[in-house]
């Protein structure tokens, strides 16, 4: 075959299993909204997805799941996309509030938050890297006031919604879920770095193991949400089967709800408005509205329907039904990405958006199946109280590439150009091999806060980041820069004469190279978020002034209204979140379902 017949034919293919796909999408039911439904469920991410279709199980009950954005397609699924996807229409865009102590080297000290905005949410944008976190973030929880939320009761949750394909996954007590609806597996695609990553670690006296299993502490290769090659979302894990198949499941998509209709009298929620097919439009609720609108826009929704902190409310003309913490608690994991340079081949993103890529990717093989660049993971206990425990609060994760060979990951991450132009600039011009560690801070102490700007709910909120407020955060991210950089001595990393990039940050210069001073200032410039917003409608007992949602998820003092998202941690988890908001959405159905009678 001649090699325009092989673009060819691969285009053709492409486009077949594209339009397969799309058959697999749920139908937007746009003429045949009903004026009532039993449940509203606000948000079609991670967690909406999961809950429409649990809840949907019952035939007797009417749901109506609204989403923002619009359908997802087979383009955002191909798992290397990861970055590309947030220059596009399916994300909200946010961005922080400006600051003179973190995202410094970001265009006007701003970070971008991306958001999903679309059919799966952020489990579309998301790099797909799987974590369960630890058993003592749940117990955390659980001790907090919140019955039902240890780990080992949560255990038969995680079991449920995953269906894991890892072959050497723990098989005691902690074993993975094998038939749930979230696929996870192992990349089916490696550069020599991740090798190399994964036996420095060894090296350097890590163990190699399930980090979701037993022992969170350890080395791995990657456990991402890829099933069959393909990014594997909120929507497909669990609305792609339901198509055509559930009568009660009504989807409106292109749809925002600009409020919770709450009766300021008695207290009881109602139903929703929202903005869709050009007009305003009510629909009402018989049981409950659940917002599962993620942790920025979750709290920004509840301040418009007057759920919020009473005073904040008054200043943007708000009358307020409930005086509680909405906004505050809010956290995430940064991560200053380090660059090495070395000798061994790694992803170079500008040359493999060709037919060849597309080809292999067709076949089930090539780089276009990586996780986004991620390729393997470790997990530290950086201080040795919390080693005794196993409770990790250091990540490091490694990418096979580098900001040089990716221009949508500088436009991604919002770096200023005179920063770019000086520290990567000559590794573009140079067409260098380099590769990225990430060490990502598992447990921050600092909070930041989202709140409204207006009343108006087209316009974002503001977010603080508040990033490093506490000393333990840039503490302990130093700590991890150093972590990582010393896995340079072993031989694995020798073999391929891995060494920090030279290139220094001109900012930061005067601390001198490699000194704590140097790598602090480093942090507070490449601010890099790993996107974990959450915590922002806190869960908590009813004594607890910061606490937005009881341990059932009602929102305190309102009745038949829900929070469902990342938003509810009371403490952020140390792993990635989409798994744990998974299992906030399984527990969330069950609880909801016992509340109504139906088991
Ligand atoms: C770029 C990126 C990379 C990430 N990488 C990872 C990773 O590798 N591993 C990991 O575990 N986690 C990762 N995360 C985090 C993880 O994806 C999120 O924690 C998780 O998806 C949150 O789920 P959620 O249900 O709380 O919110 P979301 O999934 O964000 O869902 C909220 C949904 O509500 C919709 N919505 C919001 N407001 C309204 C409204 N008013 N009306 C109608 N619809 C509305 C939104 O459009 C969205 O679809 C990443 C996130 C991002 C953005």
């Amino acid at each position: 075959q001649s090699y325009l017949g092989n673009i060819l034919f691969d285009g053709i293919e492409l486009l077949r299993r594209g339009q397969s796909q799309m058959d697999l999408e749920a139908v937007d039911d746009r003429d045949q909204i009903l004026p009532e439904y039993d449940f509203i469920v606000v948000g079609a991410g991670t967690a909406g997805c999961a809950l429409a279709a649990r809840l949907s199980e019952n035939p007797d009950w009417q749901i109506l799941l609204i989403e923002a954005g619009g359908p997802e397609n087979y383009i955002m699924d191909m798992p290397i996309m990861a970055h590309y996807l947030q220059l596009g229409e399916m994300n909200w865009k946010y961005r922080t509030q400006p600051s003179n102590s973190y995202c410094l080297a970001m265009n006007n000290n701003r970070c971008n938050w991306p958001r999903g905005k679309v059919m799966g949410g952020s489990s579309v944008l998301n790099y797909m890297m799987y974590t369960r976190a630890n058993r003592h973030d749940y117990d955390r929880w659980k001790a907090l006031g919140n019955p039902g939320w240890g780990y080992d009761e949560l255990l038969p949750y995680f079991r449920k919604y995953e269906g894991s394909l890892i072959p050497d996954a723990d098989s005691g007590q902690a074993r993975h879920g094998r038939k749930g609806p979230v696929k996870i597996s192992y990349s089916a695609y490696h550069t020599p770095i991740a090798t190399a990553f994964v036996e420095a670690s060894q090296q350097a006296g890590l163990t190699r193991g399930d980090y979701n299993g037993v022992n969170q502490l350890g080395v791995s290769y990657l456990q991402a949400n890829i099933g069959n090659g393909t990014r594997c979302s909120s929507n497909r894990a669990y609305l792609y089967p339901l198509k055509g198949k559930r009568q009660n499941l009504h989807i409106k998509k292109k749809a925002l709800v600009t409020k919770v209709l709450i009766d300021p009298q008695t207290k009881a929620t109602y139903g929703i408005m929202m903005q869709a097919d050009g007009r305003m439009q009510k629909v009402l609720a018989r049981k409950e509205v659940i917002v599962s609108a993620g942790a920025i826009n979750t709290p920004q929704l509840l301040m418009l329907s007057g759920v919020g902190p009473a005073k904040h409310l008054r200043e943007v003309g708000i009358k307020p039904i409930a005086d509680l913490a909405v906004g505050f608690n809010l956290q995430d994991h940064v991560a200053p990405a380090l660059t090495f340079r070395c000798n061994a081949s790694t992803l170079k993103f500008n040359n493999f958006l060709n037919s060849d890529a597309v080809g292999s990717f067709l076949r089930g093989e090539g780089p276009l199946r990586s996780a986004g660049g991620v390729e393997a993971i470790s997990f530290y206990a950086l201080d040795a109280a919390e080693g005794a425990k196993g409770w990790a609060d250091m990540e490091l994760f490694v990418a096979g590439t580098s900001i040089h060979w990716n221009q949508a990951l500088r436009v991604a991450l919002g770096i200023r150009g005179d920063v770019y132009e000086s520290v990567f600039s000559e590794l573009e011009r140079s067409n260098a091999n380099a590769f990225m560690i990430f060490p990502m801070i598992l447990r921050a102490k600092s909070r930041g806060r989202i709140r409204l700007k207006s009343r108006n709910p087209l316009q974002h909120p503001l977010i603080d980041a508040n990033y490093f407020a506490h000393p333990y955060d840039l503490n302990i991210t130093v700590r991890g820069i150093k972590q990582a950089i010393s896995l340079l001595d072993q031989p694995a990393f020798r073999a391929i004469n891995a060494r920090v990039l030279e290139k220094q940050l001109p900012a930061c210069r005067r601390y001198g190279y490699q000194t704590d001073a140097y790598w602090s200032c480093y942090a507070r410039h490449f601010t890099f978020t790993i996107y974990h917003y959450s915590g922002t409608a806190k869960m908590g007992p009813r004594s607890d002034p910061s606490a937005v949602v009881d341990a059932r998820l009602r929102v305190h003092g309102i009745s038949n209204l829900r929070v469902v998202d990342a938003s509810i941690m009371p403490y952020l988890v140390a792993g990635h979140p989409n798994g744990p908001v998974y299992l906030i959405a399984e527990k969330a159905t069950d609880m909801i379902k016992e509340d109504h009678n139906y088991t």
